[in-house]
């Protein structure tokens, strides 16, 4: 089985979850896409369900599959956020945002009852860091915001390269927020939890990519088959 055939078996475990009625919130990435196509199939069987987009990528593929949307001034909460990872440690911390949608992404899942991961278990670590932390942040004032990132990773003993994303036509990346990404190369992040405090108090950082303590469970496919793993503590403890 190839890499694609193992995402799209980790969104049909996870589709397993969802039963008529439930809110759901919508990932994006290419496993998540493989949920959108299969929810589409169940929607278009009968299934009753409505979900709330992580991007315009992800609301143009519900569209396409006719999966009804909603947003969440509509709706007051969502009973499963089911999304990719780029990168899952054994606590089930997560970095995120390889494909940009950090913020909303974030937003989405601590909006959920429970968050659902799925991947290839390429994705699984045991430190997170190898993949390039995606920082979000307002372009004004970029020097300072990044000198202050830089001090947050020295205080929280982590270092390494940063670079402001580019799109695939070479000009900078633009979040469908309205703003950029930095990557930051850092290889091991020991404590992620204190980094991911100490990055929220930037001002000038929109988000990062550490979702700590926000996922329920992750769905992995690997070539031995699906492996289900569930976080110890219930969200919210
Ligand atoms: O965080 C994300 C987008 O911002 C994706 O979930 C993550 O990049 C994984 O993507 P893929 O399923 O294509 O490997």
């Amino acid at each position: 089985m190839n890499m694609d055939q193992l995402k799209r078996e980790a969104a049909a475990r996870a589709l397993e979850e969802v039963r008529d009625g439930m809110q759901l919130g919508l990932g994006t990435g290419s496993t998540a896409k493989h949920f959108v196509e299969l929810l589409g199939e169940r929607v278009r069987a009968g299934l009753k369900v409505i979900g709330v987009p992580t991007s315009e990528a992800t609301r143009l593929d519900a569209v396409r599959c006719g999966v009804p949307l909603t947003t969440l001034d509509e709706i007051d909460h969502l009973d499963i956020t089911i999304d990719g990872a780029d990168e899952i440690d054994p606590a089930l911390n997560l970095i995120k945002g390889g494909g940009g949608a950090l913020l909303r992404e974030k937003i989405v899942a601590a909006a959920s009852d429970r968050m659902i991961v799925i991947a290839d278990d390429s994705k699984w670590v045991a430190t997170l860091g190898r993949f390039p932390l995606p920082v979000e942040v307002i372009p004004f004032g970029l020097g300072a915001t990044r000198r202050a990132i830089e001090k947050a990773f020295a205080q929280c003993g982590v270092s390494g390269q940063m670079a402001v994303r580019n799109g695939k036509d070479g000009h900078v990346f633009v979040t469908d927020g309205g703003h950029w990404i930095v990557d930051a190369q850092l290889g091991r992040i020991e404590d992620p939890a204190h980094l991911a405090t100490a990055l929220s108090a930037i001002p000038g950082v929109v988000e990062h990519g550490l979702f700590i303590g926000l996922a329920s469970s992750a769905v992995l496919a690997g070539g031995e088959g699906i492996r289900v793993i569930e976080r110890r503590k219930p969200k919210g403890d």
